[in-house]
């Protein structure tokens, strides 16, 4: 089945003390992958907060992907999503084995996506679209290279950074197939928005 929908990215400072509620509202608004991304180093939380969201997408039936760390995908049978400097993907695509989702950060450039569909990748990520808060250094990308990737590329193409309910539209003319998204869905004063909201960026991706 084709990759296509929403993909809800987690923020942990975004989300103190409302983690699994503004997940799960999400969820219960249409998400067709959950990202796990927690740039701390404390294992433990880690773990306990990765188990509950895979919990949370058994129920709802949303596919989960860790960011950045493999062994912990594979730990919990679930994917992963992988950047430039976090190691190389075609040994995650061996450990996760041939039916897990690996998707992989390109930037802005179609040469390093065509590298990592070869190495393996199920989705290729670009961006970022727009300023984003929460990794304002990413570097930018345009919606020409959306053009280019359709024609070359033949796996889901995800856009990432700064994308709001306000300026998705034209990346999903442009051939976008994942809209991911972090503050434009959880930046939301209650878990009745965060459903709203991913109901709308589902609308807009033509998705029931
Ligand atoms: C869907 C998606 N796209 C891009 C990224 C960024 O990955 P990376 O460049 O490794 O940066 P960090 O997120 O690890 O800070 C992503 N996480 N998800
Ligand atoms: C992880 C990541 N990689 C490029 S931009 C970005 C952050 C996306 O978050 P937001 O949707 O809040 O801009
Ligand atoms: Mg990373």
């Amino acid at each position: 089945m084709k990759l296509r929908g929403l993909y809800a990215v987690t923020d942990s400072q975004l989300l103190a003390g409302k983690f699994l509620a503004y997940v799960e509202a999400a969820l219960e608004g249409g998400v067709t992958l959950l990202q796990y991304r927690d740039k701390s180093s404390d294992e433990a939380r880690r773990l306990r907060e990765a188990e509950a969201l895979r919990n949370l997408c058994e129920r709802y039936k949303t596919q989960l992907i860790i960011n950045d760390d493999a062994e912990l995908a594979a730990r919990l049978g679930v994917g992963v999503h992988l950047g430039q400097t976090d190691g190389p993907l075609a040994p995650v695509r061996a450990l996760l084995g041939h039916k897990a989702i690996v998707g992989s950060t390109c930037h802005a450039s179609l040469e390093l996506a065509e590298q990592a569909v070869n190495e393996g990748a199920s989705y290729v990520a670009f961006g970022r679209f727009f300023n984003s808060s929460t990794k304002p250094g990413a570097p930018s990308a345009n919606l020409e290279l959306l053009e280019q990737a359709r024609i070359k590329l033949h796996v889901p193409i995800c856009a990432i950074g700064g994308i709001t309910l306000e300026n998705a539209a034209p990346l999903v003319a442009h051939g976008v197939d994942l809209l991911a998204v972090v503050h434009g869905l959880f930046g939301a004063d209650s878990t009745a928005d965060v459903t709203r909201r991913a109901r709308a960026f589902n609308d807009l991706l033509h998705i029931k």
